[in-house]
């Protein structure tokens, strides 16, 4: 069980409070001038991982009170009883153990007395000999062919993750075309289907509950397709799979179990890629190369288990996020991947964290009096750059940033690597010393006086905007694996300290609830009227107009 502190109600928050005053009048310049130790202090080296957080509003006061923080709000007990699956997510009252996909120790989890990690290991293996008969291709289709095209069908928590990681890690990609089908939208499905041939195609229905209506809606149509190519019902078999928790509803949708790759009910959609979720990544990369994320991510783990809360990376992060989100009131944050085979990474973490802490009622079931998660969002580097950044560098919001770049590029290509990494060093530096009045004026120094004070106060950037820089060797599965895993727990941190569950989503059914009711009504001219004015209208409209 969580505690339930409040954590406006610690000492810690209002020492920090108060301190807040203080290093609000202060410019991380100075910071930086203060202490010639600022960047040794305020980094940290994991493996292939550097995170170094010195370009935030933080000194040790700061850190050490955060710290504080974190230890009033029972951190230490709270990540214990997440590795020890105990029933974490209190209202679905099932335990949180995406950590055991990955447990690569194999030591014994246990979940009401049972140890996962024998399930754990049979599914990895299925997963093992299925993904490699696909690559090597004796697997055959219905005419006898071997597989080209991988279409997985899944939306969400079953779709993110797998997507994000196929394209972050597509230079270890085998011959094998991935392609991923979410929207309920016709146009995605039948844009896919365009692209690949039923004799050589294997279809991943991936949905943890096989009751989504997005996906039940396109896996039919995939079927109704395979099956009108000339294929019978009983070739099916060899061309579609199911990623699954029901295996009740994956015989009712007409997919043998034999092809069904099972998880659990303590592993949350978000946080599932490490499960049989992961097929479409065991199948682009290789059954190997997937154990080495999965190597990366029980890494990560480990470090977060083990490490005392001022060198904890998770925790670290999570802290400086608290800093900003509930003291300097800043409502989103940027996550800006420098390295173009990462461009959904922050799209994945849009969900990761906005699903898990966009919650407004505490442990208690009492409405909470502060802030909890910010708005995720951004795009790599340097596109981002041409786009929103000025809004980073001169508008009137405080967006804390975390820029990732590896040093290693997949592809060394002329001098692309080095400018792509000048971009990456300037940003976080012209976003914390910004560019004074005096230092606008001697780059004027050919025009006149009037002119000078005109177009100054447009080029002054005041500076002092936090960021973070992620400087990894090179994106390799394992790296991946560690990257994803901290973010996974400085999310978790971030729940704990606000006293929320963030394991749940129950935000996300009132929307698919009234579009059950909503269908029905669409079938037929009838003139609606059971809804409020401007719904019933926008049908109304709809039904006229298609
Ligand atoms: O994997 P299935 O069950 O199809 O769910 C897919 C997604 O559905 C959404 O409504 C959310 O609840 C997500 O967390 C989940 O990942």
């Amino acid at each position: 069980m969580l505690s339930k502190i409040n954590f406006t109600q610690t000492k810690a928050y209002e020492y920090l409070s108060s301190h807040l005053v203080d290093i609000s009048e202060k410019h991380m310049k100075e910071l930086f001038a203060a202490d010639p130790a600022r960047f040794e202090k305020f980094s940290v080296q994991f493996n292939d991982i550097f995170v170094d957080f010195s370009k935030n509003r933080i000194n040790d006061k700061t850190m050490a009170l955060l710290v504080q923080l974190a230890k009033e709000c029972d951190l230490e007990n709270a990540i214990n009883a997440m590795f020890n699956g105990e029933a974490i997510n209190e209202t679905e009252n099932r335990a949180v153990l995406h950590t055991a996909l990955r447990n690569r120790s194999n030591t014994p989890v246990y979940v009401d007395g049972k140890n996962v990690m024998e399930d754990v290991n049979e599914v990895l293996g299925k997963m093992k000999k299925f993904s490699e008969a696909i690559i090597s291709g004796t697997w055959k289709g219905y005419t006898g062919k071997a597989i080209t095209d991988v279409v997985n069908i899944g939306i969400g928590g079953s779709d993110l993750g797998p997507v994000m990681v196929t394209e972050a890690l597509r230079s270890y990609k085998n011959h094998l075309n991935l392609h991923f089908v979410s929207n309920v939208d016709g146009t995605h499905i039948a844009e896919t289907l365009k692209k690949v041939n039923p004799e050589t195609t294997l279809f991943l229905i991936a949905s943890k509950t096989f009751t989504t209506q997005e996906t039940m809606a396109n896996g039919h149509s995939a079927r109704n397709w395979f099956l009108a190519s000339g294929a019978t019902e009983a070739d099916v078999a060899k061309h579609f799979a199911a990623l699954s928790t029901n295996a009740e509803g994956v015989s009712k949708f007409g997919i043998d179990t034999e092809n069904m790759f099972g998880f659990w009910d303590w592993v949350g959609g978000r946080y599932s890629l490490w499960s049989a979720i992961g097929m479409p990544i065991a199948l682009s990369i290789g059954f190997d190369k997937f154990e080495e994320l999965l190597a990366g991510a029980h890494e990560m783990d480990k470090h977060f288990r083990e490490t005392e809360f001022e060198k904890n990376i998770p925790v670290i992060l999570a802290l400086i996020g608290i800093w900003y989100n509930n003291f300097f009131e800043a409502e989103t944050e940027a996550i800006l991947p420098y390295d173009q085979y990462m461009h959904r990474f922050a799209a994945y973490f849009q969900q990761g964290d906005m699903e898990s802490n966009g919650k407004h009622v505490d442990r208690s079931g009492n409405e909470v009096n502060y802030q909890t998660g910010p708005v995720i969002w951004g795009e790599p580097g340097t596109n981002g750059q041409h786009a929103f950044y000025q809004l980073i560098h001169q508008g009137t919001k405080l967006i804390p940033c975390d820029f990732i770049a590896p040093a290693q590029s997949h592809n060394p290509l002329g001098q692309h690597h080095q400018m792509l990494l000048s971009n990456f060093f300037a940003q976080t530096e012209a976003l914390m010393n910004g560019k004074t009045e005096e230092e606008v004026l001697a780059e004027l120094s050919g025009k006149s006086e009037a002119e000078k004070s005109k177009i100054a106060p447009f080029k002054v950037f005041d500076g002092n905007r936090p960021t973070n820089s992620i400087l990894v060797k090179k994106i390799t599965p394992k790296v991946l694996g560690s990257l994803i895993a901290m973010y996974e727990h400085k999310i978790f941190v971030q729940g704990v300290i606000w006293n929320i569950f963030s394991f749940d989503q129950w935000g996300v059914e009132l929307g698919k609830q009234l579009a059950g009711k909503i269908l029905p009504e669409l079938k037929d001219d009838a003139d609606v009227t059971s809804h409020d004015s401007s719904t019933n209208g926008l049908i109304n409209l709809y039904k006229a107009w298609r």
